[in-house]
């Protein structure tokens, strides 16, 4: 692609907006398509569709939303507020002044922030250029989600409590799922994690795609989270304990799910000011082709969710056939769910309602001749083209009045400078039966009675599943799934007979994708440790666990006949899946987070031939803190954390007393240091900080891995004092540390400051949403 050529700065026209000018100079930023089926679905009235076409074409400004649970988060946000914007509130550029970042208006608690630089104010101006050094780094540690402002709204309408059941349909790579597991954790502390008692489901039908986002939800490590690795057209019934029976037999019920996102895959042409290849590739057809999987998946959600639960279904796409029509299907198909108003919720958040009067294109030219669909099958067009996808549920239903649709949401570009966007939120109707049922439940303490647990949960260490067997566990949930809970109140939780047929069709289409994705599932299975197991208790009695630690929810993951490696904590409910379903048949991919690994001899001097011995590791500590004997941490300052933050393997003589003495006396292996705040030379530690290292005979080591010990440095001495870093710095012929450390003496937070190397871009959501087209 040619080039475009850059323009002189025009008289009047500011360095920021030339930016964007010169952006609208493309020549591919153009599609006479586009234009002509959005006019005629009436999109936006007529006096606003310039600026709604011309804001399509702006650069999209940069958002981030503060991550983690509440109280970090907080933290978090107050050095932003009180350090970082004032410090960029008078930066001029090119004798141009520079707004500093805002606060995203509608976003609770002003945890989201955007602002509009261009990069090359990024890289020269050293304010910005520290403050985005800043992000990229809280990034890395997952302080910090880059993520498009209109991607932010799902799970806020899910209202995601830490007891939900939930489950994200078509998670990767993952943006909302962290904001799901956030809404989980809310209880979280600064140090420690919670164990919720709900339970997130992260799906995608995507192998690849799936350990992407195990990758990225690494990043909030939480015992309540599994990743499985399904169509979610056809999602599986799965089974979870139910109360013992009468005899004291184990029995189980249906998992059926509090909160369902529902994110589909969308032709993603609102996300055009990221995504500029849209502009060159959009034709009304992706829309059209995406339409029928996108209600099968709503539909198949509406069959997993209790009653009285609640689904948000989202696109990143402008288009009705991918929004509102595929919502009018899945209702007319199921009456006991309803289109929520939420006008009263995030009032600051500017919103447009929801179709209910649109026209497919029958074909590429746009063609949106046709009213209805009757009148389309009686055209010369429809004969003309017998293949076409296009079906009744294209067109708007009669009577279309009854599904509320203006009560979906609809976000355009120009109305707070963001992408593109749709939401909709649905609940499922409680019927006179489920309230009878729910008052009985209580008194017997009893949901559904269900079938016994199923024997097989322990097969083949290590399975090929072949597409034989994805076609059999397809017709198999069909067959064996127990009625659910709320099945006495006529809900439908499986297929019905006359949809298995079409499930069998869609697992052989499922196949050829897997086939062609390289997905056919090699995972190894998940096995709960007994709590006597000595490699479990020598992790306890090394930390010195109380014993209210959850030590039967220990899981393992290796080929049968392999050391154990490492452990996994999950929660009751990520045990009762993995303990009532075969792992290959719901394609379990992970569960739960790593809490314990195998110190390997060697360099740490653990001594050779001796029992291995396994470690806390840093991910995992938040949630095993909470039951590590107090007197078992050993309490240190901050020239001790400088000491472990810039030798790889300080020997226990360099470190200042009394540290010195009191890890001199601890045995070898892993140990728990707590930094409570304090303050060295200019140097503050505004809130406690608690890290797990390691002692061998002579030397500690600070369990961290290298990104996450360089932000700390960053964040806490000004630069990357790290054995890494330093040699980084030589490599790279600057002076290390490049910055000197600075405190904000006002509020006592650390200031960040810069590598030369870190402005890197983060990981583009939006490039991967297209993908689905
Ligand atoms: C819009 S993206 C999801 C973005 C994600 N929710 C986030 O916020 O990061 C749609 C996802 O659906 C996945 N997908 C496509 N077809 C699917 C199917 N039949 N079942 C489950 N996932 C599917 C794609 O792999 C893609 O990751």
């Amino acid at each position: 692609m040619a080039k475009p050529k850059r323009r002189n700065n025009k008289k009047g026209v500011s360095k920021m907006q030339d930016d964007r000018t010169d952006l609208i100079e493309k020549p591919d930023m153009e599609n006479e398509r586009f234009k002509a089926y959005y006019k005629a679905q009436n999109l936006v009235p007529e006096q606003d569709w310039d600026a709604f076409y011309d804001t399509l074409k702006q650069h999209l400004p940069t958002t981030f939303r503060v991550a983690g649970s509440r109280q970090v988060a907080a933290t978090l946000n107050k050095t932003i507020k009180d350090f970082h914007v004032p410090t960029l509130s008078d930066v001029i550029f090119e004798d141009e002044k520079i707004p500093p970042p805002v606060q995203i208006p509608w976003y609770p608690d002003g945890l989201a922030w955007h602002f509009n630089v261009p990069k090359k104010i990024l890289r020269k101006s050293p304010e910005f250029k520290r403050f985005h050094s800043f992000l990229v780094f809280e990034t890395e540690v997952g302080n910090i989600s880059r993520q498009e402002a209109v991607s932010m709204l799902p799970p806020l309408f899910l209202e995601v409590e830490p007891h939900h059941k939930v489950i994200d349909m078509c998670a990767a790579p993952g943006s909302k799922t962290a904001q799901l597991l956030e809404a989980l954790h809310a209880k979280d502390s600064i140090t420690s994690t919670s164990i919720p008692s709900g339970l997130l489901i992260a799906n995608d039908s995507d192998h690849k795609r799936c350990h992407l986002l195990i990758h990225q939800s690494a990043r909030l490590p939480s015992p309540a989270l599994m990743v499985t690795n399904l169509d979610a057209s056809i999602y599986p019934a799965m089974q979870i304990d139910a109360p013992l029976g009468p005899n004291g037999e184990k029995r189980t019920q249906q998992l059926l799910f509090d909160r369902i996102l529902c994110d589909v895959p969308c032709s993603g042409d609102g996300t055009m000011r990221k995504n500029m290849g849209i502009w060159k590739s959009w034709q009304p057809m992706d829309g059209n082709g995406l339409h029928g999987l996108q209600v099968r998946i709503l539909q198949r959600a509406m069959k997993l969710l209790k009653p009285e639960g609640r689904i948000v279904y989202s696109t990143c796409s402008l288009n009705p056939v991918e929004n509102e029509a595929v919502l009018a299907e899945a209702l007319e198909t199921n009456p006991d769910f309803y289109l929520v108003d939420v006008s009263s919720k995030l009032p600051a958040l500017k919103r447009a309602p929801g179709l209910t009067n649109w026209r497919p294109s029958v074909d590429r030219t746009i063609n949106t001749n046709y009213a209805t669909y009757a009148e389309f099958k009686a055209s010369q067009d429809f004969i003309d083209n017998p293949k076409t996808k296009l079906t009744e549920g294209h067109w708007p239903p009669k009577d279309v009045e009854r599904f509320n649709l203006p009560r979906s949401m609809r976000i355009y570009p120009h109305l707070q400078d963001t992408g593109g966007f749709f939401v909709a939120v649905l609940e499922r109707k409680a019927s006179t039966n489920d309230r009878k049922r729910g008052a009985s439940i209580e008194a017997e303490g009893l949901q559904e009675i269900k079938k016994p647990r199923l024997d097989d949960t322990q097969a083949s260490p290590m399975i090929d599943t072949a597409p034989e067997d994805i076609e059999t566990d397809a017709e198999a949930t069909v067959e064996e799934t127990a009625p659910a809970e709320g099945a006495e109140a006529g809900i439908e939780v499986d297929p019905k007979p006359e949809e298995a047929s079409k499930i069998v069709t869609e697992t052989k289409q499922q196949r050829k994708a897997k086939e062609n994705k390289g997905g056919i599932f090699k995972e190894h299975p998940f096995t709960f440790l007994p709590p006597t197991d000595p490699i479990l208790r020598h992790c306890i009695e090394r930390l010195n666990l109380t014993p209210d630690f959850p030590s039967s929810n220990i899981l393992v993951r290796n080929p049968e006949g392999d050391a154990v490696r490492s452990l996994y904590l999950g929660n009751d409910l990520v045990k009762s899946v993995i303990e009532n379903n075969n792992y290959a048949r719901i394609r379990l991919s992970a569960a739960g987070t790593k809490v314990f690994a195998k110190q390997d001899s060697g360099k740490s001097g653990a001594a050779a031939g001796a029992e291995p011995q396994f470690r806390v590791l840093g991910e995992g500590l938040p949630v095993v803190l909470p039951f590590v004997d107090p007197t078992t941490i050993i309490t240190a300052d901050l020239p001790t954390l400088k000491v472990l933050v810039q030798n790889y393997y300080p020997l226990v003589s360099s470190f200042p007393e009394p540290f010195k003495t009191v890890s001199g006396e601890r045995p070898v292996g892993s140990h728990v240091v707590r930094f409570p705040p304090g303050k060295m030379d200019d140097v503050v530690l505004t809130h406690e900080i608690v890290l797990p290292i390691w002692k061998s005979n002579v030397s500690l080591t600070l369990m961290m891995d290298k990104k996450a010990k360089s932000a700390l440095s960053l964040r806490l001495f000004g630069s990357d004092i790290t054995t890494a870093g330093r040699e980084a710095a030589t490599a790279s012929g600057s002076a290390a540390p490049a910055l000197p450390a600075k405190t904000d003496k006002e509020t006592g937070h650390e200031m960040e400051v810069i590598r030369e190397n870190d402005l890197l871009e983060p990981t583009d959501e939006s490039e991967i949403t297209s993908e689905a087209t």
